[in-house]
């Protein structure tokens, strides 16, 4: 017996022995586990504690968290969370977990060997979960994708910090690489341009088209980060996919937290205002979602069409997010495939390490 425990986990046996093998995590950003006041205070106690996602001190934010937010809060979320729940769960979940099969199935059947995962940053199955699952496997490399097509460091910086985490404990570290951002990639526009063309091709076209994107602190923009412009770069890039002109379309930000003023326009008092200035129909997409979730479902497509309505507007349409759209999962693909350039996948006699090793043996001037 040592004398004290070591701080690192125990090592899945005798991996290091073995070919390099490559894992996928898709990560998200969580949900409860079930629609519950209970289930909901679990999971937001989690999600607020984030440093990433509260940048105040953390001695004040404990005061309000636990004084005031977790005491009422989960109730109030549990019953919104009731509204979009199915049978099968929570629509982030079920959404994030399909991604996940297409995207192993897509991969599977051009010759790649390789794990495909997903991974909640709070809630299950955690990101070291699905490490620690991986490294049993044999996984020697992992490239993370995070289902955040723009970057920041509310979201995607805090799914890295969770895979630091885990790598600060564990002895034998597998090569990591990480997706920041794919808010401006050929492919996912092309998806979602083609998501909302089908929609009007079923409905015709509205008067406006809003895309709406999950809100954080203006502050976060001051201190540098670059979600704010990665949304309008979406935007711009999809508007001129759809052929629409500036007064066609306007960008907003949605499901703001509290008392500190966030990026703006906010999605709900805009809609409000469009019906005022007797904009009839309105459309609205999401596309900072990957999947539907409760900001979309919920606050969108029942509160915000409500908030609409109610001003006097006609009309309003929610076009889903993404989800399992063939396009999307071939644009994701791609984006994965990318990104383990140099990683050869393609075994078990993968072309690329051939010719590596018959290069590698030509300078060295050994015989053939
Ligand atoms: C798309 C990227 C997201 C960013 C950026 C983001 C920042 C952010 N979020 C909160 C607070 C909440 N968000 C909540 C739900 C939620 N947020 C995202 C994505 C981003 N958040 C998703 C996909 C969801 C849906 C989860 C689901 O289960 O369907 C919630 C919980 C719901 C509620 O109680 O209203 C909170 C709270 C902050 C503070 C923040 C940046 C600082
Ligand atoms: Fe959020
Ligand atoms: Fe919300």
């Amino acid at each position: 017996m040592p004398l004290f425990a070591s701080p690192f986990k125990p090592e899945p046996p005798h991996v290091h022995a073995q070919a390099p093998r490559t894992g996928v995590l898709y990560c998200n950003l969580g949900t409860p586990d079930a629609a519950t006041p209970a289930a909901v205070r679990r999971y937001l106690a989690q999600f607020l504690s984030d440093h990433r996602v509260i940048e105040i001190p953390k001695i004040l934010w404990n005061v309000i968290l636990h004084g005031i937010i977790l005491r009422t809060r989960p109730k109030q979320s549990a019953a919104k969370y009731a509204s979009i729940w199915t049978p099968q769960g929570s629509p982030l979940r079920i959404g994030t977990e399909q991604q996940a099969v297409m995207l192993r199935g897509w991969l599977g059947e051009r010759g790649h060997q390789l794990q495909v995962d997903y991974a909640m940053r709070y809630g299950s199955p955690s990101i070291a979960e699905q490490l620690d699952k991986f490294k049993a496997q044999g996984v020697t490399r992992v490239l993370i994708v995070p289902a955040y097509p723009q970057y920041s460091a509310t979201s995607t910086a805090s799914v890295f910090d969770a895979v630091y985490d885990w790598a600060r404990q564990t002895r034998s570290i597998p090569e990591l690489r990480f997706i920041n951002r794919y808010h401006d990639d050929p492919g996912y526009i092309a998806a979602l341009a083609r998501r909302v063309r089908s929609h009007w091709q079923q409905h015709g076209k509205p008067d406006q088209l809003v895309m709406s994107f999950h809100g954080v602190p203006e502050r976060t923009l001051h201190l540098g980060d670059p979600y704010h412009c990665e949304c309008h770069k979406t935007a711009r890039l999809l508007a001129s996919a759809l052929g629409l002109a500036k007064e066609e379309y306007k960008v907003t930000f949605q499901s703001r937290l509290g008392r500190a003023k966030w990026l703006e326009p906010y999605t709900e008092p805009s809609l409000i205002a469009m019906a005022k200035a007797k904009v009839a129909r309105v459309d609205v997409v999401c596309p900072g979602f990957t999947s539907d979730c409760l900001e979309t479902l919920e606050e969108i497509a029942m509160e915000g069409k409500a908030a609409f309505l109610n001003a006097g507007g006609k009309e309003f349409h929610y076009i889903p997010c993404l989800n399992s759209e063939p396009d999307w999962i071939t644009a994701l693909s791609h984006i994965v495939q990318t990104h383990l350039q140099g990683w050869p996948t393609q075994n078990p006699v993968d072309a690329q390490s051939l010719t590596d090793t018959a290069a590698r043996a030509k300078a060295l001037g050994a015989k053939q």
